[in-house]
């Protein structure tokens, strides 16, 4: 199984999300920006690695929400989310094909990668209470 660590950043009330670009797999499909971990590698230092190269932000892992387990294909991954920070930068995409900054209610209208329908939602649902 692959070990996937993605960030919810969240500045004022909107959340970063991110859209693959066509070379990827799941293309074109939003998601919350991240990567593979790599063995001996922290998940949060995965995180803050993956997200400053991709998107050039640094950022600070806050709380770990609950990880999704999903199967595409022959390819199992455990994706695991964290709701973050921003502490600086100004995004530069090196990978993505588009990024936006998206409200709680605006969240469940993009096309997600299917692990990340119920990480949105537990979002969302933290968020309302
Ligand atoms: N980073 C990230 N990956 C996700 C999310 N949701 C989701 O299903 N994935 C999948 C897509 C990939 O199959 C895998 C890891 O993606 P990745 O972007 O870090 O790795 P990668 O490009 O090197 O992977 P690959 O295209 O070579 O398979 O997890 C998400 O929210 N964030």
């Amino acid at each position: 199984m692959l070990h996937v660590v993605c960030a919810i950043i969240e500045q004022d009330v909107k959340v970063l999300i991110t859209q693959r670009s066509s070379k990827m797999a799941q293309p074109l499909l939003w998601e919350f920006p991240g990567g593979k971990i790599d063995a001996g590698e922290s998940e949060t230092d995965a995180l803050i690695w993956e997200i400053q190269e991709e998107l050039n932000l640094l950022i600070v892992p806050q709380q770990r929400l609950t990880p999704v387990k999903h199967s595409y294909g022959s390819k199992t991954i455990e994706l695991i989310p964290y709701t973050c920070t921003l502490q600086s930068g100004e995004i530069k995409l090196a990978e993505h094909n588009a990024y936006s900054w998206v409200s709680i209610d605006e969240l469940l209208n993009y096309s997600w990668c299917p692990a990340d329908v119920p990480i949105a939602e537990e979002f969302i649902r933290l968020k309302k209470h």
